[in-house]
């Protein structure tokens, strides 16, 4: 995406040292674009466990490249042994986007077997590189099948604006490039469709309002913010015309982890009789579990309820709280949509049934190679 005229991903290798892998500072948008250098494994782990990169996609990416940096510091008589720990560090920093343990997976795979440090630093450099390449090129992808699903609802409402509803922040920011739940969106505007987007602003974090609303600004996407209990009342009045989210986790049964109140907008749609999309990449899909249920759900801290962060007029980051001191918050991260409630995946490879046998056939080489399986 462009920012300030310049094209950036959300994560990338220092041009002059592969040392350094730059990240942008999340937790300050959109106040300020801050572009913040990784050094080590235990910055790549700090910088996922305190959201400065968040989102499933890019979580994964900057695991991948926290293995790369974890075999770039290690001496070479220790390097197995600081990869298996940076895989187990890098492992802990959040439980539910699956991306993080296929990333960490993938890299240790890439690196298994190798005779020298020097073949293992640069195998572990070419895995990372290859999973943030593709999750760019996968989001680019899931951009042009969307598309279609956009382009056909535009041309049934007569060619009037097209109302789409997103919640959180499934874009640019959540991916290397493009986004997932984003991707259409973008690629329906390229093709010149009228189109306005509703952004949840998803409490607690408010990556919709924050997030999702300034990359949708950089791009002169039309939008308005609405509050997270807004989505219903909208569908009701005739107001949304489509549902697109991303997704952390995605059993290959089609049940979906996303933020927590998706499932209530998936529900809601469904009373309205509106489609209900779920985009992401196929990094995302988690062929070990049969049932949204198993999936694990971040518990998150309760101060992220009862304060609130914000820019101060004279230009400083502050916290404050909202409630009484002694409001007990309890903060689940994310929730769990059951496929029956989704009405299609939107996949690198294409639109796809939530499905358990309509997905095994796309993705028939992932779901049963062990490179995919995380555990
Ligand atoms: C592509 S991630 C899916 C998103 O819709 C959403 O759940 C998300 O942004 C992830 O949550 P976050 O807690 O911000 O890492």
């Amino acid at each position: 995406m462009n920012v300030h005229g310049t094209h950036y991903r959300t994560i990338w290798p220092d041009p002059h040292d592969p040392g350094i892998i730059n990240i942008i500072d999340q937790r300050l948008l959109p106040h300020r674009f801050e572009i913040k250098p990784l050094h080590s494994v235990e910055d790549a782990h700090r910088a996922i466990r305190e959201m400065m990169v968040r989102g499933a996609g890019l979580i994964g990416a900057t695991a991948g490249y926290g293995m790369h940096l974890a075999a770039m510091t290690a001496d070479d008589g220790q390097i197995r042994e600081k990869l298996a720990e940076a895989a187990s560090l890098l492992r802990s920093a959040r439980p539910t986007a699956v991306n993080l343990a296929w990333a960490v997976r993938r890299v240790l795979a890439a690196a298994e077997e190798l005779p020298t440090a020097a073949a293992i630093r640069q195998a572990a450099f070419a895995a990372a590189s290859r999973i943030a390449d593709e999750d760019a090129q996968f989001c680019q992808a899931i951009g042009q099948h969307g598309k279609q699903l956009l382009l056909e609802r535009w041309e049934q409402k007569g060619r009037k604006t097209l109302n789409v509803l997103t919640h959180c922040n499934a874009g640019w920011l959540a991916f290397v490039d493009y986004g997932s739940a984003t991707a259409p969106i973008y690629a329906a505007r390229d093709e010149g469709i009228d189109l306005h987007v509703w952004v949840d602003e998803t409490r607690p974090w408010n990556q919709g309002a924050r997030l999702t609303c300034w990359e949708l600004e950089q791009e002169k996407v039309p939008h308005t913010l609405i509050t997270d209990n807004a989505g219903g009342h909208l569908m009701q009045q005739g107001l949304v015309d489509l549902v697109i989210v991303g997704s952390d986790r995605t059993t290959h049964t089609g049940d979906v982890a996303n933020k927590i109140g998706t499932y209530l907008k998936a529900l809601a749609a469904r009373d309205n009789d509106i489609p209900f999309y779920v985009a992401l990449p196929s990094s995302t899909f988690d062929w070990n579990l049969d049932n949204g249920s198993e999936i694990q759900i971040e518990q998150r801290s309760g101060e992220e309820i009862t304060k609130i962060s914000g820019l101060t007029e004279d230009g400083r980051m502050e916290t404050i709280a909202i409630t009484a001191a002694s409001t007990r918050a309890r903060n689940d991260g994310f929730d769990i949509t059951p496929a029956r409630l989704v009405t299609a995946l939107i996949t690198e490879r294409g639109v796809v049934p939530p499905r358990a046998e309509a997905i095994h056939m796309l993705f028939a080489d992932q779901c049963s190679s062990p490179e995919h399986h995380i555990r």
